[in-house]
């Protein structure tokens, strides 16, 4: 089993117990990190804490940042770097889209709506990057996540999947900036998962049932699955990786 064992991680973005930054948590913490958790505002903090007590470490923390703020951001960072020194690595898991924009017709999105899902979902990692570099001191990896919808269409996915192929040219240039500072930058393009977000998508069960039917591997993929390859790239075994997205979704990426 790999071990992170005195390393210290951000998770940004666990809503609830559904959450892919929660199964990423969970799998950070079995291979023996620490955690410092981020959170958007006080709705989500009761319940940010519920989970991180769940795992009984003392050396949880818990700060407030919102994205879409760079004040925010650097003052999160800032009070990171205060309380531990440094980090060995981030996971970036917010997205979001106004709900209209992830069902009809792509043509029909709003110049708003367009500008405050690139904002959240893809600029916020250069943002996160830019702010994480400065406590990362002997290198570090950060990993987001993305799906196919980013790469090629998937029905009603729309806006969300033209922030996320921004978010995945965002990695690649990230990656060549924070090469040089031996700190690497991956995506995770995970299979569809039963989450809270997955709530804002139309039609949502007609593609996890697609994929128990046309995926190599003939089933959906859990938390867990994405959270312990999280690990694998925040570990030394991904030491040679940067800038590539990897799939964890059975497959399904390579069936036409
Ligand atoms: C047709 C594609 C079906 C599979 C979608 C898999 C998926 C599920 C969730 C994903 O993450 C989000 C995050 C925010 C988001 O925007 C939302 C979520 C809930 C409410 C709302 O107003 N916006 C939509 C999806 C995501 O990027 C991808």
């Amino acid at each position: 089993m790999i071990s992170l064992k005195g390393k210290t991680f951000v998770v940004m973005g666990v809503a609830n117990f559904r959450s892919i930054a929660w199964g990423i948590a969970q799998s950070l913490h079995t291979a023996g990190a620490n955690l410092i958790f981020t959170y958007a505002n006080e709705r989500l903090e009761k319940g940010v804490r519920e989970l991180a007590d769940s795992l009984e470490n003392p050396n949880t923390i818990l700060v407030q940042c919102d994205v879409t703020s760079d004040e925010d951001l650097a003052k999160c960072f800032a009070s990171i770097k205060e309380q531990v020194g440094s980090i060995h690595g981030v996971a970036h898991c917010i997205a979001f889209a106004n709900k209209e924009d992830l069902k009809g017709e792509f043509v029909d999105t709003s110049r708003a709506g367009y500008l405050l899902s690139q904002d959240v979902s893809a600029y916020s990692l250069v943002a996160v990057a830019r702010e994480a570099k400065a406590v990362m001191a002997e290198g570090g990896s950060i990993v987001t996540l993305t799906y196919l919808g980013g790469e090629r269409v998937m029905q009603n996915y729309n806006l969300m999947g033209v922030s996320k192929a921004a978010l995945e040219a965002s990695v690649r240039y990230l990656a060549n900036d924070l090469g040089k500072y031996n700190i690497r930058v991956n995506s995770i393009s995970a299979g569809p998962i039963r989450t809270l977000s997955a709530k804002g998508v139309g039609d949502f069960n007609t593609i996890l049932k697609e994929i128990e039917e046309k995926a190599p591997l003939r089933r959906n993929v859990t938390q867990e699955e994405v959270g312990d390859s999280a690990v694998f790239l925040f570990s030394d075994l991904s030491r040679g990786i940067t800038g590539e997205n990897l799939h964890v979704d059975s497959g399904y990426h390579i069936m036409g």
